[in-house]
């Protein structure tokens, strides 16, 4: 039966009392995690109770310390309105994140909608009015006493790029980081105590070693070598060594070219301490302390040393060190320079020339990004400085800045920059999936692969998370807007980060050797089980069943090993001495016979226990796995049958599927069918219902059509099968076939120019054709308008023809009166002929008297009385009707008649 399906684990088997559970899967099974169990089931059977005593306070874990540090915005972020309010602080130990809207987290989400909020929990939330003094008294001052106690700490700075890891590390011109602060708090707390000889030297990862005089000289040299840098880049400084306290004279903590010049911060924060608390160890005075300090960084993953004298050099290409692991599992930086420091301002000059040798570029979101990881390591020896000096206590305090994570589509890295960005963010995804699975080993019992040795930085750090000391973490955030996604990642990261347990071993070794006074040997004796111990459970943890060699040494170094073997022994250091050394400290052993007798008895005991236990384990082992074997085999066959049951249901499922599909395939044929009916003339229809034999009719005709298709096909294919077979035996044939195909060609390229001929004629005659409407559209216009005033003269022809026709109405009205004014005048004028006559038949003839005025008539109209007529008379009545005419005239121009009317 198949048990690797992919990559989930199936849920356990009882044994390990978990339900079984058969859930719908495709993960695989896997099945090496059972052996572990096994193995770590005869651990526990095989521990005796002193060693479960022991064993409890060695696995005495805490889970690690996480620090949050909001960022303070920048005056660029508040012009970008980065502030959003995405980041809110509701209690000392939790932030609260909300989505902004031009974030992917708020246009993933179903809701679409910044209003969900999320919180995180933290040891501790700093805000972003925290000034570096607050945050060094609330985070990191307990991890230096602790150190300064002799117990290992681990503190990296996690975050994004441009998140103020570095400002917490080292710290501004003005206001150290710290890394500086701890330098202050820890020579202060050793003032008058340090050993400032340089006969003593850390080595490897807890070891020691004694040195010659012509090594002290050598390290002296290299120390003011390294010094040396510090008054290169800073005239200021002076080398006081030996002085533990720092000269008032001095400046900043760093100066412009990011050089450490870190006196003022240093005295001010010397004041400060010794304001506040003054740690002093309570130590008598042969007891003293010798500081080495490393500073080396990560970058591309390779390690660089950065007080290598030589990284200054530009064209030397800088030494590659290696990682190495001593027996006890501890990484170490093989070939790193160790330099003794008397106090801090020596420590924050040697700082200051690391950090001038370390990876620094101008990125889009950083001007100064860190590019590399930087490791600032601090051993502190705890030295009985009697006749001859000798170690009691070896810790060490490493400070981790870690680059920034960093999404390339924001800082637009290319080339270098673009490499280093990979680099970086593949160590810190490793490193969150160490996490990730150290905190699901712990959390499950399944022992997970731990990929420490898949980067450089995690394979650094593995000791830490092995039990070496305790890890404090700080994750730096910014509260910008553009910076949400990183964030929140860096968020779940740090919450992830939160559930690791971390064991420390110190406490453990410090409880055994606690009020006994032991020989070296001894206390070396108890060191090395206890050690043996944790390394044991360490490599429970991280080491799968079968160890291989490779993940117990360090990348192939064998002689590394071989060393770590000849010096097993970390306390007692007559091994790393002169052989004289080694002597005296042989003869300080005493063991009474008795005792030694006692001693044999015990390990024959012991012996003989062990045989019963490894007996009893064997048994054990063979019960657990015949129940192993048993439950597993009663898991197969569970599943099966399920999955013959699942057979069973997909197989009903698919023949109902081709049932439906069949019910589908019927319909349509029968609506074919009726379609096909109801077009035939006679229109008898058929029967709803068909029969699987009339469904086969139109296909059983579907299908020998198809075969005919096929036949005439494959009929066509011989033929030009055959065809072609005769061309290619036929030579001639086919140089006339390529002449005609030349002639062909020629015609068809002749076609084709007349075509484009035509085509280009026709384009012309088409524009033409188009131009000419447009012209024939433009006459219409014209026309139509002209018609339009056509009809509008028309209209006013109409009106005058119109108005002549009254005027001539009026004409003839007015003719009619005249020709009555003229009966009347005719009348008046016959009337006065009478009156005439009348007057001259009463009157002597001679009596010529001028005749009397006659009202107007008109010419003629008394042309048939001449004969009646006075001649003077008549002229006077002539001139009597012109007047009357005029006189009436005048008379109807004022009454507003036209004058056209004329006198006839
Ligand atoms: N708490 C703070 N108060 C004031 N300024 C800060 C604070 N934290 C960071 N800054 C400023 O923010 C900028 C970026 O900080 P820093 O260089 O420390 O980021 P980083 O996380 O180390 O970036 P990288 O990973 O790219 O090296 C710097 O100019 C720094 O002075």
């Amino acid at each position: 039966m198949e048990l690797f399906e992919g990559s989930r684990p199936l849920p356990r088997p009882s044994y390990l009392g978990v339900e079984i559970t058969y859930p719908e899967r495709d993960d695989p099974q896997e099945v090496d995690d059972i052996r572990t169990n096994l193995s770590e089931r005869f651990l526990q059977l095989a521990d005796t109770e002193s060693d479960a005593a022991q064993k409890n306070s060695l696995d005495a874990k805490e889970p690690m310390q996480v620090f949050l540090r909001v960022r303070p915005f920048t005056g660029l972020e508040i012009e970008q309105k980065e502030s959003q309010e995405c980041v809110s602080i509701p209690d000392p130990c939790s932030v609260l994140v909300r989505a902004p809207l031009s974030s992917q987290a708020c246009r993933l989400s179903d809701r679409g909608s910044s209003s969900v909020a999320q919180k995180f929990s933290f040891t501790h939330v700093f805000g972003p009015e925290t000034n570096q003094t607050q945050f060094f008294e609330g985070t990191i001052k307990k991890q230096v006493i602790d150190f300064m106690k002799g117990q290992n700490r681990l503190i990296f700075t996690y975050g994004v790029t441009n998140a103020g890891k570095t400002f917490t590390f080292q710290g501004s011109k003005n206001d150290g980081g710290i890394l500086p602060r701890s330098m202050e708090l820890l020579f202060n707390s050793i003032e008058g105590k340090v050993y400032s000889k340089m006969d003593i030297k850390p080595h490897r990862c807890r070891d020691y070693i004694r040195l010659t005089k012509e090594q002290v000289k050598a390290e002296n040299a290299i120390k003011n070598g390294v010094l040396r840098h510090t008054k290169e880049v800073d005239p200021h400084c002076s080398i006081q060594s030996n002085n533990s306290r720092i000269s008032a004279d001095t400046t900043d903590f760093l100066n412009d070219d990011g050089v450490s010049n870190c006196s003022r911060v240093l005295s001010e924060f010397e004041e400060r301490v010794r304001e506040s608390e003054e740690l002093k160890f309570d130590v008598n005075d042969s007891v003293k302390f010798s500081v080495w300090i490393s500073f080396s960084e990560i970058y591309n993953e390779c390690i660089f040393d950065l007080l290598d004298l030589v990284s200054g050099d530009k064209s030397y290409k800088r030494k590659t060190l290696k990682l190495a692991q001593d027996l006890k599992g501890f990484s170490f930086v093989k070939d790193l320079q160790w330099v003794q420091v008397s106090d801090a301002r020596e420590a924050c000059r040697i700082l200051a020339v690391g950090k001038k040798f370390q990876s620094i570029a101008f990125t889009k979101l950083n001007s100064s990004s860190s590019r590399s990881h930087s490791i600032f390591t601090v051993r502190l020896l705890k030295i009985e400085d009697a006749d001859v000096p000798r170690v009691v206590k070896v810790s060490e305090l490493t400070l981790c800045d870690l680059a920034g994570s960093e999404r390339c589509t924001k800082t637009h890295n290319e080339g270098e920059r673009l490499k280093e960005s990979g680099n970086i963010n593949t160590s810190l995804l490793i490193l969150g999936k160490c996490i990730n699975a150290l905190k699901n080993s712990q959390q499950s019992k399944i022992q997970q692969h731990v990929p420490f040795r898949e980067s450089k930085l995690t394979h650094y750090l593995q000791s830490f998370f092995s039990g070496k000391g305790k890890v404090c973490m700080i994750v730096n955030i910014s509260q910008a807007a553009s910076a949400y996604d990183e964030t929140l990642n860096v968020l779940k990261f740090s919450a992830v980060a939160q559930k690791v347990l971390i064991l420390d071993s110190c406490p453990a070794l410090d409880s055994l050797l606690h009020g006994q006074k032991k020989s070296a040997r001894e206390v070396s004796f108890i060191i090395n089980n206890a050690d043996n111990k944790s390394l044991l459970s360490r490599k429970r943890a991280t080491v799968q069943w079968e160890s291989r060699l490779d993940d117990v040494l360090e990348g192939g170094n064998d002689e590394e090993y071989e060393d770590n073997f000849d010096y097993e022994d970390p306390l007692d250091c007559t091994n790393l001495e002169d052989e004289d050394d080694y002597e005296l400290e042989e003869d300080e052993i005493v063991i009474k016979k008795e005792a030694y007798e006692n001693l044999l008895a015990l390990v024959e005991d012991l012996k003989t226990k062990l045989c019963s236990e490894k007996q009893e384990k064997l048994l054990m082992e063979l019960r657990i796995r015949e129940d192993v074997a048993k439950e597993f085999k009663e898991h197969f066959i569970q599943r099966e049958h399920d999955f013959s049951e699942r057979l069973q249901k997909e197989k009903e499922l698919l023949e109902e599927r081709c049932d439906e599909r069949m019910e589908i395939l019927q319909n349509l044929v029968r609506t074919c069918s009726n379609e096909e009916e109801d077009d035939e003339e006679d229109g008898t229809k058929e029967p709803l219902s068909v029969t699987t034999d009339e469904l086969n009719i139109p296909l059983q005709g579907l299908f020998s059509s198809i075969q005919c298709d096929l036949a005439v096909i494959k009929k066509q294919a011989v033929e030009a099968h055959h065809h072609i077979e005769a061309i290619h035996d036929d030579a001639e044939q086919i140089s006339a076939l390529e002449q005609k195909l030349q002639k062909v060609t020629g015609e068809l390229s002749k076609t084709q120019e007349e075509l484009q001929r035509n085509s280009a004629d026709l384009v012309r005659q088409v524009n033409q054709c188009s131009e000419t409407r447009l012209q024939l559209e433009e006459s219409d216009k014209t026309l139509l308008s002209h018609k339009q005033q056509i009809d509008q003269l028309m209209d006013m022809i109409q009106q005058k023809d119109t108005a002549i026709e009254k005027l001539k109405d009026l004409i003839s009205h007015w003719e009619a009166k005249c020709e009555d004014y003229e009966k009347t005048l005719n009348s008046l004028h016959g009337e006065m002929v009478n009156v005439d006559s009348d007057t001259s038949r009463k009157r002597p003839p001679d009596a010529r008297q001028p005749p009397e005025e006659q009202p107007p008539s008109k010419k003629g109209i008394c042309a048939d009385q001449p004969s009646t007529r006075n001649p003077f008379s008549y002229v006077s009545m002539q001139r009597q009707n012109a007047e009357n005419r005029k006189r009436y005239r005048l008379k109807r121009r004022k009454s507003g008649l036209s004058s056209d009317v004329k006198w006839r």
